[in-house]
């Protein structure tokens, strides 16, 4: 459904630092996605995940390799606050996302009242996000990925966020869809999430794939180099 091959990702950082100011992030990284799975991405802090989503997302062009993509396949990035119009209302910007992610006019109207009742926004939806908590944008951002289609979906992080009663139905509207045909990719720090969610599980560490495959063996590698 969609494969990397070899990619790699350098960001340009002030000079003195790192490689004469080149930071390699990822390096010649290359696996495939397939369809109806659900794979998790797992590492330490800012070893590249976020990044790799964006890259598979195409919001961030590899610096190095390529990503091939099934044609006419959409894939979108789930994440917190990530492209709300801070000016528009609520019901605004879960329109104008709903088509950016490929939905007609008569199908992003026909989930807007949905979105409103699952995000639980109330009378707020009609109001600026600019006067949204971070908790009323996770809200906002989960709900209107969630409900509109997508044929992969990028997840990053996002079920560790919002309130606990919001979290629990997030997971399990998440956990739904998972176990339906969607594709897709999962960021998370939560070995139980992985385990219970995810069919594969990639680790990275220094720009490289260290482990893949089954999720408990490579949750137990990951966790096992961690104590060395
Ligand atoms: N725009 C940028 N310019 C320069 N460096 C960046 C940029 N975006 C990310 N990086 C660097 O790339 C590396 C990978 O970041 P990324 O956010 O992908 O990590 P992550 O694995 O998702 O981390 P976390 O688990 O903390 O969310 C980090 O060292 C980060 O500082």
């Amino acid at each position: 459904m969609l494969e990397l091959r070899d990619v790699s990702l350098s960001f340009q950082t002030s000079k003195g630092t790192f490689d004469h100011g080149v930071h390699h992030v990822l390096d010649q990284v290359s696996f495939k996605l397939y369809e109806n799975e659900t794979l998790g991405i797992i590492g330490r802090n800012g070893v590249g995940k976020t990044t790799m989503l964006r890259i598979m997302a195409e919001i961030l062009a590899p610096t190095g390799g390529e990503i091939v993509k099934r044609p006419g396949k959409t894939a979108s990035l789930l994440t917190i606050g990530l492209g709300h119009k801070l000016d528009l209302s609520g019901r605004d910007n879960a329109m104008l996302s709903a088509m950016l992610q490929g939905a007609t006019k008569s199908e992003a109207l026909a989930y807007l009242e949905q979105i409103k009742a699952f995000s639980e926004l109330g009378d707020s939806f009609e109001e600026p996000v600019k006067t949204y908590s971070a908790g009323m944008k996770s809200r906002l951002g989960f709900t209107t990925a969630l409900l509109t289609h997508v044929d992969i979906l990028l997840v990053d992080e996002i079920l560790s966020v919002g309130d606990a009663e919001f979290r629990k139905k997030a997971e399990k509207a998440m956990k739904e869809r998972m176990a339906g045909d969607q594709t897709v990719v999962f960021v998370s720090h939560s070995d139980a999430q992985v385990k219970s969610l995810c069919d594969r599980a990639i680790w990275i560490d220094q720009g490289k794939i260290c482990a893949q495959g089954d999720p408990e063996e490579v949750i137990a590698e990951y966790r096992a180099s961690m104590r060395k």
